[in-house]
């Protein structure tokens, strides 16, 4: 990895001579030198709103998408073209992808932000905050959280419908929960708010709902469930939790702020109340948008950097391999996808014993800087059939990237969209700590379960995990304008 360049400080700093003036004068001078600095990079004030005082403006169909950077520069790696460099930044978790946006904004946020203020006020450093996923996409567009870029925090919630609650009430509860998400994710406060989230903007929260299996035979939808949802097989690696595995229906919460992503978590579960149980939950993390001196592919808790080699919305084959298409036997799900989601514990204490020469054979690439053993930068492509002298391959046999890439699957590909995780620690000091694994495609058999079928059969990172939890779920495509996510199921 490159060297990061030390941050700039000078913004935070306060004379001692200026801390003496009256709360007030200070204030009203914050509150100016704000709005100023705000107006200069084009940044909302203020955006949480309850909804009697919100105008509307900034619905999320309305203008809810991405706000843009003022005069974004391109961030340094790009290679010019507007369509590559929007892909680019769209790209989930690889190069310039999960802190594009954030970073590409805060950095000219954060010098306008210090030219304005001179030294003597608060500056925001970035506009993470003010940065809107819509919640809607008209035409069978996709739901948010699939190929929005990673956030820094995530929760994972699966519940199962309480006793009592039939097709009607379920299509109720995705009626409610399709509400307060459109509000979170606009910025606004749902009704009976907690206040938790009363001073940030949207912060790129996304929320993202799926259907477990169970949930067809519960509403007497049984005719209506996709094939595609069949349980996962059992492998050889697998123990698996199943009170923390699958579940009626998921929903995958993803933002730039811990307190915006907590507040989402809450609202929707008392959204749920008498309807639905949680049945279980995790909180996942990823690097925050600005962390990283560039925008660079996120790194996992063993330290490598992970998402490089994803399928990128630029390709050809992206719709195909990653969202249900036309020819689907459910109709409810063209446009939708299959999330699989894995809780897989990393046994840290062995793997940071080995050396790094050792742990770069396992995965096939470079710790540093991600390339492939076989030479290049992080993008270069990995040459399978390159042999060292003694004629032994560069990317060993069982490199975890060889045996799981296309080519070794029959172009099985799946777009990963992890959080990491650390849940304490365990009896014996060893860290609770890994990967919630997401990863999404159009059919799971032939992506997921083909991989993992591979990997099971001995890859030479599996004796470094655990899958300890399991779900498969239907993610319907995103919700028309004036629907609820799943109404085509429900009322269909
Ligand atoms: C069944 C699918 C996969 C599981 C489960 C999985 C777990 C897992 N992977 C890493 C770390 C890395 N994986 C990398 C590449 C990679 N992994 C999968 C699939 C699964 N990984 C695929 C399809 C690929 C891409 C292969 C290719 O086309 O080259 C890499 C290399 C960098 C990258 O491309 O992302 C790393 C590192 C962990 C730590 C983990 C479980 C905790
Ligand atoms: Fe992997």
């Amino acid at each position: 990895m490159s060297k990061q360049t030390p941050r700039k400080q000078s913004a935070r700093k306060r004379p001692a001579a200026k801390q003496a003036t009256s709360q007030e004068a200070a204030a009203q001078q914050a509150a100016a030198k704000q709005a100023d600095a705000a107006q200069a990079t084009g940044r909302k004030t203020t955006s949480r709103k309850t909804p009697a005082t919100d105008s509307g403006a900034g619905s999320a169909e309305a203008g809810g998408g991405r706000v843009p950077a003022p005069a974004a520069a391109p961030a340094p790696e790009t290679d010019g073209s507007p369509a590559k460099e929007l892909s680019r930044r769209r790209l989930l978790g690889t190069v310039g992808a999960a802190g594009a946006a954030g970073l590409v904004v805060g950095g000219a946020a954060g010098a306008a932000g210090v030219a304005a203020a001179g030294d003597d006020t608060p500056e925001a450093l970035t506009t993470v905050g003010s940065t809107g996923v819509p919640f809607r996409a008209a035409g069978g567009g996709h739901q948010a959280g699939i190929t929005t870029p990673l956030q820094a925090k995530g929760h994972l919630v699966a519940f199962d419908l309480v006793p009592g609650t039939d097709r009607k009430a379920a299509a109720a509860l995705l009626r409610r929960w399709s509400r307060t998400a459109e509000e979170l994710m606009a910025g606004r406060a749902p009704d009976a708010d907690t206040g938790v989230a009363l001073d940030a903007g949207p912060s790129s929260l996304t929320v993202t709902f799926g259907f477990g299996h169970s949930f067809f035979g519960r509403t007497g939808l049984t005719e209506r469930r996709p094939v595609a949802l069949d349980p996962l097989p059992d492998f050889s690696a697998d123990a698996l939790d199943p009170a923390r595995s699958n579940g009626d229906l998921w929903i995958q919460i993803g933002a730039d702020d811990a307190l915006v992503a907590f507040h989402a978590l809450r609202a929707l579960q008392k959204d749920a109340a008498g309807r639905a149980r949680l049945r279980w939950q995790m909180n996942g993390f990823n690097r925050t948008p600005g962390a990283t001196a560039q925008p660079m592919t996120t790194r996992n808790l063993m330290g490598q950097i992970d998402g490089t080699n994803n399928p990128k919305p630029s390709d050809r084959d992206f719709d195909e391999r990653i969202f249900v298409g036309r020819d689907a036997d459910q109709a409810w799900m063209r446009g939708g996808s299959y999330a699989v989601v894995r809780r897989i514990r990393m046994l840290l204490d062995d793997w940071e014993k080995r050396s790094r020469h050792d742990q770069e054979k396992v995965i096939g690439r470079r710790k540093d800087n991600g390339a492939p053993l076989t030479g290049g930068s992080e993008t270069t492509p990995m040459r399978l059939d390159a042999n060292r002298p003694d004629g032994l391959p560069v990317i060993p046999a069982n490199a975890h990237a060889r045996i799981a890439a296309p080519e070794s699957n029959q172009g099985a590909a799946m777009l990963r969209r992890p959080f990491s995780y650390h849940d304490g620690f365990r009896e014996d000091g060893a860290p609770d700590a890994g990967l919630l694994f997401i990863c999404w495609q159009a059919d799971p058999l032939r992506a997921f379960t083909q991989v993992q079928r591979k990997l099971d059969r001995g890859d030479a990172l599996s004796p470094f995990l655990r899958h300890e939890a399991s779900g498969l779920f239907a993610v319907p495509p995103a919700a028309e304008p004036g629907d609820y996510v799943g109404q085509p199921l429900l009322e269909g």
